[in-house]
């Protein structure tokens, strides 16, 4: 018998959440519940390194529509830490800050196949992959096998629904409903604050 408590481990979704949606929240929920994860952290980037000439709204606003859309949740928490980092929000300085803020806690990120296979690219990307283990889910059209060199880096079979962001934006845009594609409470705030339409 382990002597030694168990470490409360925590997931991190990173992204541009503009806006979160539905497919975000079942992978989210799902790693939360399924997994050795006891909470799933959504840190909202005001400007990811890769998405510099997407039209974004406030990050103030992406943030509110998190909030509402995990409202009562306590598995999930909204995360606006990268708001006081420098831009672009480079991962690897944000969880540098997460490990000094709460030494107590273990990181995994969260990661779909489609970003595993950037990954190389990030900034200090072979310090995030020696630091901190990563779950990788399948997304359509990416590669679904772990990194076998890397023991740090594990598949999760989340169930996946095929939306994005762009399609709800474009959804929005082109006067089509997107009930159900983001959660009520999100639609509604999206509505009412006339988010992306003409
Ligand atoms: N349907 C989905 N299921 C699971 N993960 C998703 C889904 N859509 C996005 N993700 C992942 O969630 C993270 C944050 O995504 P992001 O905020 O960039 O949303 P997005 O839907 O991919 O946005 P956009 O369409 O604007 O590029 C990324 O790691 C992304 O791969
Ligand atoms: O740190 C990096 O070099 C890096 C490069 C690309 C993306 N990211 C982060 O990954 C998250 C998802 O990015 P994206 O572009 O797929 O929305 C977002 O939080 C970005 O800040 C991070």
């Amino acid at each position: 018998m382990s002597l030694t408590a168990a470490r409360t481990r925590v997931g991190l979704l990173f992204g541009s959440f503009n806006p979160i949606h539905t497919g975000h929240l079942i992978l989210a929920q799902y790693m939360a519940t399924h997994t050795d994860l006891t909470e799933v952290w959504l840190v909202v980037s005001p400007q990811s390194p890769y998405k510099v000439n997407q039209e974004l709204l406030p990050e103030q606003d992406r943030l509110s529509l998190v909030a509402a859309a995990i409202a009562g949740n306590h598995l999930l928490r909204a995360i606006d830490l990268e708001f006081q980092l420098p831009k672009p929000n480079f991962t690897i300085t944000t969880l540098d800050v997460l490990k000094r803020q709460h030494p107590e806690l273990d990181f995994v990120l969260l990661m779909g196949g489609d970003n595993l296979v950037g990954l190389a690219g990030w900034k200090d990307s072979a310090r995030i992959q020696q630091e901190f283990d990563i779950y990788v889910y399948p997304r359509p059209g990416s590669v679904t096998s772990p990194d076998t060199h890397n023991s740090r880096v594990q598949l999760v079979q989340a169930p996946l629904l095929d939306i994005s962001a762009t399609f709800v934006r474009n959804s929005i845009q082109a006067g089509k409903s997107i009930r159900y594609l983001v959660p009520e409470a999100v639609e509604n705030q999206i509505v009412a604050q006339g988010y992306w339409q003409k």
